[in-house]
């Protein structure tokens, strides 16, 4: 090399190695920054073209299916996947956008899925789809090796897609969490009982990059206080007597990398909102009893079906942590706020509950859903739930009928003009309906339809329906009993 070029080149190294000394920024190639991700035999690739054909593979598709990439690429992806996958990846392939976080098994494994668009330009030329599979042979997610199995989190996680509703308050919520889901914000679900908070916890987990980490649950309610503070943080072995051989792993330790999902969180004393703020701040965990500080990457996930700002404005709650939690809100409003999504909910239960009983009920009789969409449901979904597993105890064929509902529902039957208080508001009590009754009929309806009134009114509590009628809560079960409402 002329001695001139050779100069050159080496003046042009040192620019380029840097000239102020500092060391060349190390660089990774795509292939060994994938090469990563698929050596930990969760993730998996598959791409497919317009046709549904395979053409390439990755990571753990393979294992899972016990084939090379030579058995898989060029055959379709119906004679690999189940049919939702197609269908998913058709619609990914029509509209170009991507489907997140759908539930599927793949070799007996169950794997999270991600259907995204491979565009070239503004064309669409084929689809990946992205798996994760969770851990093998069971479907909850693997916390920590090092914490004891009694301790991982064991329940099955719920998808967005297993989230019901489509009226436009649930879609709304549905869209927030898919676009939330992928950022690390903490995330605050409120909501009455039973409208589903756990159930979104969950989804955000599962559409969140954290979905093949741990999901942790903290029942804050359940717990008591004096206990709490090694739940969350956990304790070495000898901090307290009564403490377990070994110490024990705290729940945020365990959440490394997951999501803890704080239920109930108002019931969390003030000194433990003290030491979870500066958690939340700081990320550190000092195990009681320990010196150590250890660092846990967790998403908090919390919820509460109490007004968190009155308990600030009251002093219940500290302002800071509840700003901390709040980053993100996802409010699920009461079922009697969104009744279009009772059919689908009946749907869902009858279909578990045909699982769980071995029957074959095809679904509920036209009067149910009428009463059904009557009903306040002050217990919200977990109540129609129950309402249906009620039924499936006594049901002798194929479909609900109102005699297999609890006795304040079916009485809801065929009274719209008891419910919408016309036979008091038009000042004719024996009105439509009442002709020929007796005084004494026409009073007990009359007293009937102002009890369940009161009971709608007041969501179904009884103490509240009692103080509001103005009689004791013993004479209101009374009265309840007389007129078969319970
Ligand atoms: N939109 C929905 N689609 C399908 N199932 C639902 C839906 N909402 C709630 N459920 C079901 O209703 C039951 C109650 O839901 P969940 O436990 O998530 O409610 P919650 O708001 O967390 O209740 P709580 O405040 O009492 O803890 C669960 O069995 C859940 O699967």
């Amino acid at each position: 090399m002329p001695a001139v070029v050779k100069i050159f080149t080496e003046v042009k190294n040192i620019f380029a190695g840097g000239w102020c000394f500092v060391p060349d920024p190390v660089r990774y190639s795509a292939d060994e920054l994938l090469q990563s991700i698929f050596d930990n035999g969760r993730e998996g690739i598959l791409v497919v073209d317009t046709g549904g054909v395979i053409r390439q593979v990755a990571g753990a598709v393979t294992g899972a299916l016990h084939r090379t990439p030579e058995q898989l690429v060029g055959r379709v992806l119906g004679e690999v996947c189940r049919r939702g996958a197609l269908q998913y990846m058709n619609r990914v392939l029509l509209s170009g956008h991507a489907e997140y976080g759908k539930m599927d098994t793949l070799g007996g494994r169950d794997v999270l899925v991600d259907y995204l668009p491979v565009k070239r330009g503004r064309k669409i030329c084929g689809a990946l789809v992205r798996m994760t599979f969770l851990s093998a042979g069971q479907p909850a997610l693997q916390a920590e090796k090092n914490v004891p199995r009694s301790k991982k989190c064991t329940a099955t996680l719920f998808t967005v897609d297993q989230i019901d509703g489509s009226s436009p308050q649930m879609l709304d919520l549905k869209e927030t969490l898919l676009k939330v889901a992928p950022r690390n914000s903490n995330v605050l679900i409120t909501g009455e009982s039973g409208t589903g908070k756990e159930l979104f916890a969950h989804a955000l987990h599962t559409a969140s990059l954290r979905r093949s980490g741990p999901f942790v649950k903290i029942n804050c309610a359940a717990i008591p206080d004096s206990l709490l503070e090694s739940e969350f943080f956990g304790y070495e072995e000898g901090a307290f007597t009564g403490g377990r051989k070994g110490g024990q792993v705290g729940k945020l330790e365990q959440a490394h990398g997951g999501t803890v999902f704080l239920d109930e969180i108002a019931d969390l004393s003030f000194a433990l909102q003290a030491k979870l703020l500066r958690f939340i701040q700081d990320r550190e965990i000092q195990k009681l009893g320990s010196r150590e500080i250890k660092v846990a990457d967790v998403r908090v996930v919390a919820a509460t079906n109490v007004n968190l700002e009155q308990m600030v404005k009251y002093k219940k709650f500290r302002e800071d942590l509840y700003y901390r939690l709040n980053v993100v809100n996802l409010t699920i409003p009461p079922l009697r706020e969104r009744k279009e999504d009772i059919p689908a909910l009946v749907d869902r239960f009858i279909r578990k509950f045909n699982r769980t009983f071995n029957f074959n009920v095809t679904g509920a009789a036209p009067p149910v859903l009428a009463v059904f969409q009557r009903y306040a449901w002050p217990g919200n979904v977990r109540e129609l739930e129950n309402t249906i597993e009620r039924a499936f105890n006594v049901l002798e064929g194929g479909v609900i009928k109102l005699h297999h509902l609890p006795a304040h529902l079916s009485s809801l039957s065929g009274q719209e003009h008891l419910l919408s208080g016309a036979a008091v508001t038009d000042g004719n009590p024996a009105g439509p309906g009442n002709q020929g009754m007796t005084l004494g009929e026409m009073m007990e309806k009359t007293e009937k339809m102002v009890i369940m009134q009161a009971l709608m009114q007041n969501k179904g509590n009884k103490a509240r329906t009692a103080r509001a009628l103005g009689v004791s809560r013993p004479g209101l079960y009374k009265k309840l009993v007389k007129h078969h409402l319970i």
